[in-house]
């Protein structure tokens, strides 16, 4: 199911500065990561879904809806985590929580059951009752990611909601994103400067650079593409490359690897005849699978 689609969005602020340009993709349900390099454009992107910006031109959708036009109905489908720190210090984790779950339209009762639902959901149930003003970095992310949740929203968008964490922070909140979009059923956006950290909990990437579109796929599609099989053996390195050469396989070296894309089921055991009739021993042959920020140049990634 698509849940947000754009078409030739473009987004010029005011001083000439095109935060977005020409940006189409379709987005289908589930977890994903939209990457780029800080002043990309993921913030801008994210507003626009949200109704907070409109674009200069181009066309976005998001659950079918127009974030312009019919700005209260897409909210009240998404939940928003913005990047910096927006907690007042001087309420509780609940209040602020509840409070928020009243903006968003639900009766008084109602919104503490879900206020402290949602805080159960991130972990501070236990703590719900202690001054913002007191909690560490990781917890307040925490409550900025359960305000999302409140009003039951069918998508999150959450805006670097690692910032500023540290490594073991970043890992616990990006368990509890994907524990989000698995077991809630809830589509999440999660936007990030690190390619390598959101690779691991989401479906599907947009990457974008300078306002524009690097790439939009299925994670198991961009790396599933580029499977290589690693062939090492103790003696004979040399004459099995040249064999496989001769074989048409595409071969590069890797210290004592040969690494050899993977076209065919057939590939496989080619290598293993290959190797067999150069009666070499073989010390390993397995399928690698890149990692997806492998997949992109170093300039993409550059800042990545
Ligand atoms: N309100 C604004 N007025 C003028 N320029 C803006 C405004 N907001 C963002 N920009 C510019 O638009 C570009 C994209 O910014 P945006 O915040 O969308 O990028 P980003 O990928 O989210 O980066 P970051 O992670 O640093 O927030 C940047 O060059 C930024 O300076």
């Amino acid at each position: 199911m698509t849940i947000i689609a754009t078409q030739s969005l473009t987004k010029t602020y005011g001083g000439g500065v095109t935060a977005l340009s020409e940006l189409t993709v379709d987005v289908e349900a589930g977890v994903i990561g939209l990457v780029g390099a800080n002043g990309a454009g993921k913030s801008t992107f994210i507003k626009i879904m949200l109704g907070l910006t409109a674009p200069t031109s181009g066309d976005v959708r998001v659950f079918g809806l127009d974030p312009v036009t019919e700005t209260d109905q897409v909210r009240a489908r998404v939940g928003y985590m913005p990047e910096n720190d927006c907690l007042p210090p001087d309420v509780s984790a609940a209040e602020f929580v509840t409070h928020l779950g009243r903006l968003s339209g639900l009766p008084k009762t109602a919104a503490r059951e879900r206020a402290s639902e949602a805080l159960r959901h991130v972990g501070l149930y236990e703590e719900r009752y202690r001054q913002i003003g007191g909690y560490s970095t990781g917890m307040k992310q925490r409550v900025k990611l359960a305000q999302a949740l409140v009003h039951d929203p069918d998508l999150l968008l959450l805006d670097e909601p690692t910032n500023g964490l540290d490594p073991a922070g970043r890992d616990a909140m990006l368990s509890l994103v994907h524990r989000i979009g698995n077991e809630f059923g809830i589509s999440v956006v999660v936007c990030s400067h690190l390619l390598g950290e959101v690779e691991r909990i989401c479906d599907s990437l947009i990457a974008i650079e300078a306002g524009r579109l690097l790439r939009a796929d299925r994670i198991s599609a961009m790396t599933g593409a580029s499977d290589v099989l690693a062939v090492e053996v103790s003696e004979g390195t040399d004459e099995l490359a040249e064999a496989l050469t001769q074989l048409q396989l595409t071969v590069t070296r890797e210290g004592r690897l040969l690494l050899v894309p993977l076209t065919a089921q057939s590939d496989y055991d080619a290598i293993l005849r290959a190797v067999a009739e150069l009666d070499l021993p073989l010390h390993r042959l397995d399928q690698r699978r890149h990692r997806v920020a492998e997949l992109f140049t170093a300039k993409e990634t550059a800042d990545v």
